[in-house]
């Protein structure tokens, strides 16, 4: 670990902050999100491991990440195939995979934690070593919630990635009342060194985008379930009509329906029958082959 000075973080109108310098990156959790962010943290340079439950588990993590990169350097590498096959090979080699979370985060700089989405499990996780940052992808629950299972919250934050990690240039970077501005300016530094776009957001529930996205999928389900409206125009609408990239539903398989429906009591997000029913049913989007539509 190292300090660093640079200039201006957006959000912060001090004209010089100290950061710590992130080097070794711990992911846990390597499905969907773990998998994306250590791919952005392999392919800027920085030394990654990744960790989940099961050797299986993680060679899937690890093939999903080189059918990743394969796509990236289709464009990036487009006149140099040998060049994207060598940028392929020197990523994957950033990234080590472990079992054992205990010693995978000795090292670490940052902790980025990207498991199941609840608050028990991950509060349960682990302790860490002193100079580690200790950050959530967490979709919807409280970082204070998370941080209150340790004794470390000035250096516990959120760091929320958005789905496809690879592609999607936003990272929200929430801090709690506990946070120091160190941490807070060592994820908003890291998530540039990513090349990604941080904003900043106090500890509030669903953060901006889910605040204002998840209200909008499941408004989207319940037109569907009474029928106002078939699935697949629901989402002809809002790609043509409000120019978003993927209908809601499709989107909803995107991110997987289990993490839609991951808080169903929250009056804001306002479960449906028809999405419990289909979460029940293991119909959990494109990650299992099925949800609203078939893959
Ligand atoms: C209460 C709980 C809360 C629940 C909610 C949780 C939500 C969560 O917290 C936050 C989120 O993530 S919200 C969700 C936020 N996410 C959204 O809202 C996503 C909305 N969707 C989109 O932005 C677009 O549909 C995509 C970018 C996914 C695909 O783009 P498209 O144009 O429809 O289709 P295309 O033509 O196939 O692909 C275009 C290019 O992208 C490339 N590529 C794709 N995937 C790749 C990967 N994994 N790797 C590498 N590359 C990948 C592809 O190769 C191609 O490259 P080319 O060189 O140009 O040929
Ligand atoms: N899916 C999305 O679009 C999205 C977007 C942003 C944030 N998130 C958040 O990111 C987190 C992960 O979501 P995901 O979609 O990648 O889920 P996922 O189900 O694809 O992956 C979760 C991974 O965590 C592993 N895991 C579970 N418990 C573990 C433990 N104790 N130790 C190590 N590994 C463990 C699982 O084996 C699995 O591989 C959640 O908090 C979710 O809310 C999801």
């Amino acid at each position: 670990m190292a300090f660093a000075t640079s200039q201006v973080v957006r959000g912060f109108s001090s004209s010089a902050v100290r950061n710590v310098v992130i080097k070794n990156v711990t992911i846990i959790g390597g499905g969907q999100m773990g998998a994306g962010i250590a791919q952005v943290a392999a392919s800027t340079g920085h030394s990654v491991t990744l960790v989940d439950t099961s050797d299986d588990i993680l060679k899937k993590s690890i093939k999903t990440i080189e059918g990743s990169l394969k796509r990236v350097v289709k464009k990036k590498f487009a006149d140099k195939p040998e060049a994207g096959e060598e940028f392929i090979k020197k990523v994957v080699q950033n990234v080590s995979t472990s079992t054992d979370v205990e010693s995978a985060v000795q090292s670490s700089d940052l902790v980025v934690e990207a498991i199941v989405e609840n608050l028990k499990i991950k509060q349960d996780l682990f302790t860490l070593p002193q100079h580690t940052i200790f950050a959530s992808n967490t979709s919807s629950l409280s970082i204070s919630d998370i941080a209150s299972s340790t004794s470390r919250q000035d250096r516990f934050g959120g760091l929320h990635f958005f789905n496809p990690v690879p592609m999607m240039k936003l990272v929200e970077v929430i801090g709690t009342p506990a946070t120091s501005q160190e941490t807070l300016d060592s994820l908003l530094n890291f998530s540039k060194v990513l090349r990604k776009t941080p904003v900043s957001c106090k500890d509030t529930f669903g953060f901006v985008v889910n605040r204002l996205l998840v209200p909008c999928i499941m408004e989207a389900i319940r037109l569907y379930e009474r029928g106002d409206a078939s699935k697949e125009d629901i989402d002809i609408a809002m790609k043509l009509g409000a120019g978003h990239p993927m209908g809601p539903l499709e989107l909803a398989d995107y991110i997987g329906l289990d993490i839609i429906n991951s808080d169903p009591n929250n009056p804001l997000f306002n479960s449906s029958d028809l999405l419990n029913k289909l979460v029940a049913e293991g119909k959990l989007g494109r990650k299992t082959g099925e949800g609203f539509f078939k893959y």
